[in-house]
């Protein structure tokens, strides 16, 4: 059901106006809703106007923390779901379904060290998802993400309701980090600082294209170097510091909501692009990320490689064959009965 709201901005000169903005009812669920990026992920998703529901599912505490964010004055209901036999209650109906659900690094492990315990936690929910809101738009956060968009993508075929239209990884807190290392090292504002990042989320994977940044700037080698190598551990960098209590939670949770209200946005008709980890043909790996334009069907289009000089061509050709691996993995595990 679709209706027109009338919202009031004031302006700086004190007036205040009103505008018309198409909204929809939308209903956004959060899997994993009480976990480090779960939590503050679920206040960030209660603030977006077009939220009208917000669902929060989690094994433990969901509801001290559905009554906790549902104090909060915005219109939006929110509610909260414990256990698979509240799973379905969870997701009937969503449009949006975010997933932190699993488990976080300690110091010393990989990504790929968190495969054995989350890639079932993702295959679960993932069949939920397609058994109960089918043609929900999936932003998937949980690790390995190079591995757990191929585990849901496979859940979502085998189930007949596959779309790879709705099912993203999220890669989007690899470009903010870009964009505030940038931003800071050239001294452009970060918000108003964009750099593709293309690729995957581990690692050498993640390959930021910094010759595409905009405003323009140039780099020295060992700057290029520098920033390169800083994107691709920035994670580790959080990991070590947070010294075995686990991992980036409230970077993941701005950037998890950022992108989620993007695809909000895009489903209500605003289109807008934003770097993720879909399935792709631009590469030889079956899952890639890049610049993708969301619409009213999820991903419009798939906007392609960024243009690349010989550092990063270079970059992409290394990184290929630990993605198709990761991918290779999670597709092999989803199958497996
Ligand atoms: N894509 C990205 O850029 C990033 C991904 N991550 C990943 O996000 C995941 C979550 O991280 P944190 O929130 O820090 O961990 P956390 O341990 O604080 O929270 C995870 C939550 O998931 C819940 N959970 C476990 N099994 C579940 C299930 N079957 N159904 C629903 N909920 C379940 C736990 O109860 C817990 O509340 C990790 O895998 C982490 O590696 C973290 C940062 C960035
Ligand atoms: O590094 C981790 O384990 C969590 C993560 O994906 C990130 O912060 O980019």
């Amino acid at each position: 059901m679709s209706f027109t709201r009338l919202s009031a901005t004031t302006t700086k000169a004190g007036v205040r106006a009103f505008s018309t903005a198409r909204a929809q009812n939308y209903k956004v669920a959060i899997l994993g809703a009480a976990g480090g990026i779960g939590q503050p992920c679920s206040l960030l998703m209660s603030q977006d106007p077009r939220v009208t529901h917000l669902s929060l599912f989690d094994v433990v505490n969901t509801p001290g923390v559905a009554a906790d964010v549902s104090h909060n004055n915005f219109a939006c209901k929110v509610t909260g779901h414990t256990g698979d036999a509240e799973l379905e209650e969870a997701l009937t109906g969503c449009d949006v379904v975010v997933i932190p659900a699993g488990v976080p690094r300690k110091p010393g492990m990989t990504r790929d060290d968190l495969f054995n315990t989350n890639a079932g936690i993702v295959k679960n929910l993932a069949t939920g998802c397609a058994k109960y809101c089918p043609d929900a738009a999936l932003c998937i956060i949980s690790n390995p993400v190079n591995s757990t968009v191929p585990i849901a993508s496979e859940v979502f075929k085998k189930h007949g309701v596959y779309n790879p239209r709705k099912i993203f990884g999220v890669t989007t807190l690899d470009v903010v980090r870009a964009n505030k290392f940038v931003g800071d090292a050239k001294g452009t504002d970060p918000q108003k600082t964009h750099v593709p990042v293309i690729g995957g989320h581990a690692g050498i994977t993640i390959l930021p294209i910094l010759s595409q940044v905009t405003p323009k700037a140039e780099f020295g080698d060992a700057e290029r170097d520098a920033l390169t190598t800083r994107i691709q551990n920035a994670g580790t960098e959080v990991v070590e510091a947070k010294a075995g209590t686990g991992s980036a939670t409230l970077s993941m949770a701005f950037a998890g909501a950022r992108f989620a209200s993007n695809v909000l946005k895009g489903l209500d008709g605003e289109y807008n692009v934003e770097c993720s980890y879909v399935q792709s043909d631009v590469t030889s790996a079956e899952y890639f990320s890049t610049p993708v334009v969301l619409g009213p069907r999820g991903m419009e289009c798939n906007l392609g490689l960024p243009e690349m000089n010989d550092y990063e061509k270079k970059g992409l050709e290394a990184l290929l064959p630990e993605l198709k691996e990761s991918i290779k993995k999670g597709v092999e595990f989803a199958n497996k009965e």
